[in-house]
């Protein structure tokens, strides 16, 4: 393939792209992938290591909104929802909108990613934008590692493995199901090749393209289904086969029914434009929503209406912290150490690890530096990205670099911006490598907590009231919990072991409680029985103190990880 000089180093492609909310539009590719995955982003041109690919375009809100939201969007939107930190603040791009932006489309791989998130600042406010991690083939499907360790398709993937070895003929599908594929593609290549010897992973992404190409049904991004009803309903379709919700729980619209038995008909998995269901689940996922949390918030809190919009408008509404332009900090002026140490960037889960941030600057002469940054998520299935690279984005821009088709204005404007390859930021905000998921990743992302061992000392004061000593500082990622906790009265001085915090527990606090974890503030009992009043399922386990020693913990991993950045 004929290669052609790239007119613009990543970063001000990046930034030329972001500020026009333009994607890539004719050298990526929307596909109907399975009912598994739903959709993903596809390269139709090679990519260079280093190149800009998609921005992740979506509102920016602050931390406070998205936690507001995260409170009344069903669990299938929030996944959408990406948290990241910058200028010492969390922040958060909310994509749960569909609209024809492509970024959001991009599925994860935590194995072999083929890019990376990083924040780019552009006209003062902050982009996330996918980078290539190393060179990408035509065909091959673009994915990025959301960070975090459980969400559900990666544990569902693993059944479906263990699972298929482990069934009888009659109750092991025919057909292995992409995710074994995956898995099995990507356990082999690990096994026995090198990272130089083997593509990374685009075994299965490819075979994927393959049979897509060849099976004609390949949606164009103008095709893509407007409605996030797919992703919906595919996530639906997970939790069904999860028995996570009986059928009188989940209204199965007869889209989704269609769609399951279109699925199940088409085994190769592709469907034309035609064939993917147009239908507007919002409606339904609105339905799911004011189901399970009816009992959780007023008619007030909770739009009545269908749409996701409405909510959102209902949201802009009440105040809160959707950021027009003007809202939003302006920064251009900022000079280039400060914006270093500003950046940081999460989605959905929180997860923030410890490298230092290092910015780049958008020139010729100076190409952009990489620096560890930092994603996190939060929510839900928030992801936890990793902003941070490690990977070279200094490569020479001039040599065997394919064109990037909408990059005429890109060259002509060159904002002042930074990328923020950061990770930094402050302490609440950063990620990390991988490799190094650091304390504050596992205490951010409350449901990464594992099992160390942590106590709490419960001791009576003379007061007769009880007051908990954390012992646990050396791993102050770790929450903790006593499981039962006793009066004074019954218990004296007594220690109670750790439990660890479940997904849900952890969701359930941070969709009330994580405006006290981000300002570093412990709320009061007040506040914690309104939560325990209000997640009265989720949190039937926990008592108010547990739940302010668990945020308190947070806190305390957030200060340590900004005295470790010297932030
Ligand atoms: C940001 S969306 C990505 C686009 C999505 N596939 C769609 O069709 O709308 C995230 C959702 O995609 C699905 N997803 C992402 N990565 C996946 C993976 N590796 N395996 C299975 N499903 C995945 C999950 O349902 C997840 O909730």
């Amino acid at each position: 393939m004929a290669t052609i000089r790239r007119r613009n180093t990543p970063l001000k492609d990046a930034i030329a792209h972001a500020t026009r909310a333009i994607d890539k539009a004719r050298e990526l590719e929307v596909k109907y992938i399975n009912s598994f995955k739903g959709r993903g982003l596809f390269a139709k041109v090679p990519y260079q290591k280093g190149d800009f690919i998609v921005e992740y375009r979506g509102e920016l809100i602050s931390s406070q909104e998205s936690e507001r939201r995260r409170g009344i969007y069903h669990s299938k939107c929030t996944v959408f929802m990406f948290d990241f930190c910058w200028k010492e603040r969390m922040w958060c791009i909310d994509a749960a909108q569909e609209d024809d932006s492509l970024g959001r489309l991009v599925n994860d791989d935590h194995i072999y990613p083929n890019c990376k998130m990083k924040r780019v600042i552009a006209e003062g406010k902050p982009h996330l934008c996918l980078f290539a991690l190393r060179d990408i083939k035509a065909g091959e499907e673009i994915t990025y590692d959301y960070g975090g360790s459980d969400w559900p398709w990666r544990k569902q993937a693993k059944v479906q493995e263990t699972a298929s070895d482990t069934l009888s003929s009659e109750e092991v599908p025919q057909s292995p199901s992409p995710s074994k594929m995956q898995a099995k593609v990507q356990n082999t290549a690990a096994d026995t090749l090198s990272s130089e010897e083997v593509p990374q992973s685009p075994s299965f992404s490819e075979m994927q393209a393959k049979t897509q190409e060849t099976s004609a049904d390949t949606l164009s991004s103008e095709e893509v289904p407007q409605s996030p009803s797919l992703s919906e309903m595919q996530a639906k379709t997970q939790e069904t086969s999860a028995d996570t919700l009986s059928s009188e729980e989940v209204p199965q619209s007869p889209s989704l029914s269609e769609m399951q038995a279109k699925t199940q008909e088409t085994s190769a998995d592709t469907l034309s434009s035609e064939e993917v269901p147009q239908s507007p689940l919002f409606s339904e996922m609105q339905a799911k929503t004011q189901e399970t949390s009816a009992d959780t918030l007023s008619s007030e809190e909770v739009p009545q209406s269908p749409s996701l919009f409405e909510m959102q408008a209902k949201t802009q509404e009440t105040g809160a912290d959707t950021l027009s332009s003007e809202e939003v900090p302006q920064s251009p002026s900022l000079s280039h150490m400060q914006s270093l140490q500003e950046a940081g960037v999460f989605h959905s889960m929180k997860t923030i690890k410890s490298e230092p941030l290092v910015n780049y600057t958008d020139s010729d002469d100076e190409s952009p530096s990489i620096s560890p940054d930092q994603l996190k998520s939060t929510c839900q299935m928030t992801r936890q990205l990793d902003l941070d690279e490690h990977f070279d984005f200094t490569s020479d821009p001039s040599e065997n670099a394919h064109e990037d088709s909408d990059n005429e204005a890109a060259s002509e404007s060159e904002p002042q911006e930074n990328v923020d390859e950061d990770n930094d930021s402050g302490a609440a905000c950063g990620s990390g490598s991988q490799e190094s998921v650091d304390v504050l990743d596992d205490s951010i992302n409350g449901a990464a907590c594992k099992s160390q061992e942590c106590l709490v000392k419960c001791n009576q004061t003379e007061d007769g009231k009880a007051t908990l000593t954390d012992v646990s500082d050396s791993a102050p990622h770790q929450s903790f919990m006593a499981t039962t906790y006793k009066s004074p009265k019954q218990i004296g001085r007594q220690v109670f072991k750790r439990r660890k915090w479940e997904n849900e527990e952890v969701q359930a606090v941070e969709r009330h409680l994580m405006h006290f974890i981000t300002s570093c503030r412990v709320p009061g009992k007040l506040e914690i029985d309104k939560c325990l009043g209000v997640e009265n399922v989720a949190l039937k386990d926990r008592d108010w103190l547990s739940i302010k020693f668990y945020v308190k913990n947070r806190i305390t991993a957030l200060k340590r990880k900004a005295f470790e950045t010297g932030l």
